[in-house]
């Protein structure tokens, strides 16, 4: 069972703690959404909790510092699909999505039945068939986001780190990216996930982390931690939470303050 416990991880720019006192596990059978505003810390924990950068605190995968991992073992457990991804030379779409079997050892034009059958699928679940054969580099942005999900998905790694991994994506792709993220974590494995859509969080995730300031305000599920006055210490919005019978949809009346 692949867990990731992180504890009491701080990290500072400067004299300034950009994350501090952060306590948060990632295990299989869950989704986790995590959530805040812009500049709540949500890329530096994840990156503290990958062992990418921290100045306190831990963060041990399956009982040993993640640091202690070398990076293609680390990979074959976590996939990181980072908020930045920056694609050296433009590549063929399914050459892209190949590099996320790197931590199976394939190397790109001689992959073994096996990577070659993990990529089909990955570019099928994330609709990319029809532009396996692009160049990445003519890619919408919604498009290319597609991409990187799906060389995050075809690394089959028991935990998943998917900073913003539906920010570019239209209402459906939105929607079939969360879809599939359920799906992955239905399979046994498990997920924490940047979002800014507090209603796709809510109706995908079971646990949400609430970020503010650089400090984990609320960590729960979405019944104990979804509430308008939630809302309202973390974005400074005022909005009312409406339940539908497709999970709760939130309607902003008005910026409340200045946050
Ligand atoms: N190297 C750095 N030097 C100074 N400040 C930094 C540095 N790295 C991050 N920060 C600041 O730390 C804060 C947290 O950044 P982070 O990227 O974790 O936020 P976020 O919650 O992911 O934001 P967003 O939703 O906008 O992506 C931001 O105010 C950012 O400007």
């Amino acid at each position: 069972m692949a867990e990731l416990v992180a504890k009491n991880l701080t990290v500072s720019a400067g004299a300034k703690a950009i994350l501090s006192d952060a306590s948060i596990t990632l295990r299989q059978g869950e989704l986790v959404a995590v959530l805040g505003p812009n500049g709540a810390g949500k890329t530096t924990l994840a990156r503290a909790m990958l062992g990418v950068e921290m100045h306190a605190g831990s963060s041990e995968l399956d009982g040993k510092p993640v640091t202690s991992f070398s990076p293609m073992d680390r990979a074959r457990k976590i996939a990181y699909l980072p908020q930045i991804r920056p694609l050296a030379w433009p590549a063929a779409v399914r050459d892209v999505v190949a590099l996320g079997r790197y931590a199976h050892g394939a190397a790109i034009g001689r992959l073994k039945a096996c990577d070659a059958e993990a990529v089909n699928r990955s570019l099928g679940a994330c609709d990319l068939h029809p532009l396996a054969d692009r160049a990445t580099d003519t890619l919408s942005g919604g498009e290319l986001a597609r991409v990187h999900l799906a060389r995050a998905f075809v690394a089959e790694a028991p935990l998943m780190i998917a900073d913003e991994p539906v920010a570019a994506l239209d209402p459906r792709h939105q929607f079939q990216a969360m879809n599939l993220l359920r799906r992955y974590v239905d399979e046994g494995n498990g997920a924490l996930v940047i979002l800014h859509d507090i209603a796709l969080a809510a109706r995908f995730a079971e646990r949400l982390v609430w970020m503010k300031n650089g400090q984990i305000l609320a960590d729960g599920s979405v019944e104990e931690t979804l509430t308008e006055t939630r809302l309202e210490e973390v974005y400074g919005i005022s909005a009312r939470i409406v339940e539908t019978e497709d999970g709760p949809a939130i309607i902003v009346r008005s910026p409340a303050r200045q946050v």
